[in-house]
């Protein structure tokens, strides 16, 4: 079993996605990750994550400990992130990796949760549950600046609002997997919702789908 989450920058995905895998005993992928730690590499090499070459071989030569570290949190690697996300090859290089811990879990697991952009629409097309989360831009922001200013109390919210809507751009209008709603997924609005109610109302959906497949 797939759970597919996908939605733009600070939506709460990662947040209901491990409480979704923690709850279903199921293996959980945080596919930003892997853009994140690509996008990082290539700066720690001083290079343009927008260059393809640099990151197609940042891409190709990820390890484990490349996706380890605070570092990767900061809205730097964000940027960075997006840039590399939107070059065709990168993607190419990281989908094996996703649609393998996708339909073979590690563990012994009988089903993952993945979140990203492009789960539910290039990644695994075919999950049978897909959720779409959204928020209001400043909602986003909000919630990012106050996940940022637990680490540096320095953080300003103007700017985060503004790589948050550079990041939000980039990932829409890119050729390639671009940040998109599948026809069959479930939209949620958070604006409104605590992750709480958020992880109620996806539960009831996850439970309500299994149920129907008895
Ligand atoms: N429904 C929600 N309402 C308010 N804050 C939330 C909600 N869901 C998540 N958060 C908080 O928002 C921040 C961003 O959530 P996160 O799960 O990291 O988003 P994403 O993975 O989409 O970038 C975190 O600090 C998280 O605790
Ligand atoms: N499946 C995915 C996941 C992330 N990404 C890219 O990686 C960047 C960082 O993703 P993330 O999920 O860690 O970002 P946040 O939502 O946590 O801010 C995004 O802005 C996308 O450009 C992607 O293209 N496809």
């Amino acid at each position: 079993m797939i759970i597919a989450i996908d939605g733009p920058a600070a939506s709460g995905k990662g947040t209901l996605a491990r409480r979704v895998a923690e709850a279903m005993d199921y293996a959980y992928l945080d596919t930003g990750l892997l853009y994140r730690a690509t996008g990082a590499k290539v700066l720690a090499e001083n290079g343009d994550p927008a260059d393809e070459a640099a990151a197609v071989a940042a891409a190709e030569n990820l390890s484990a400990s490349d996706l380890e570290g605070e570092a990767l949190r900061s809205e730097e690697v964000g940027t960075a992130a997006s840039k590399v996300a939107a070059i065709p090859r990168v993607r190419e290089v990281l989908l094996d990796f996703q649609r393998t811990l996708a339909t073979t879990p590690p563990g012994g697991k009988r089903g993952a949760v993945l979140d990203g952009r492009d789960i539910g629409t290039v990644v695994c097309p075919e999950a049978p549950i897909k959720f779409y989360l959204t928020a209001s831009v400043e909602e986003r922001a909000n919630r990012r600046f106050k996940q940022l200013q637990e680490k540096n109390p320095a953080a300003i919210y103007e700017r985060v609002l503004k790589e948050l809507e550079e990041r939000d751009a980039r990932d829409s209008a890119r050729d390639v997997a671009p940040l998109k709603m599948a026809d069959d997924a479930i939209h949620i609005d958070t604006d409104r919702l605590n992750a709480n109610a958020v992880f109620d109302a996806v539960m009831a959906h996850i439970h309500t789908h299994m149920g129907a497949d008895d």
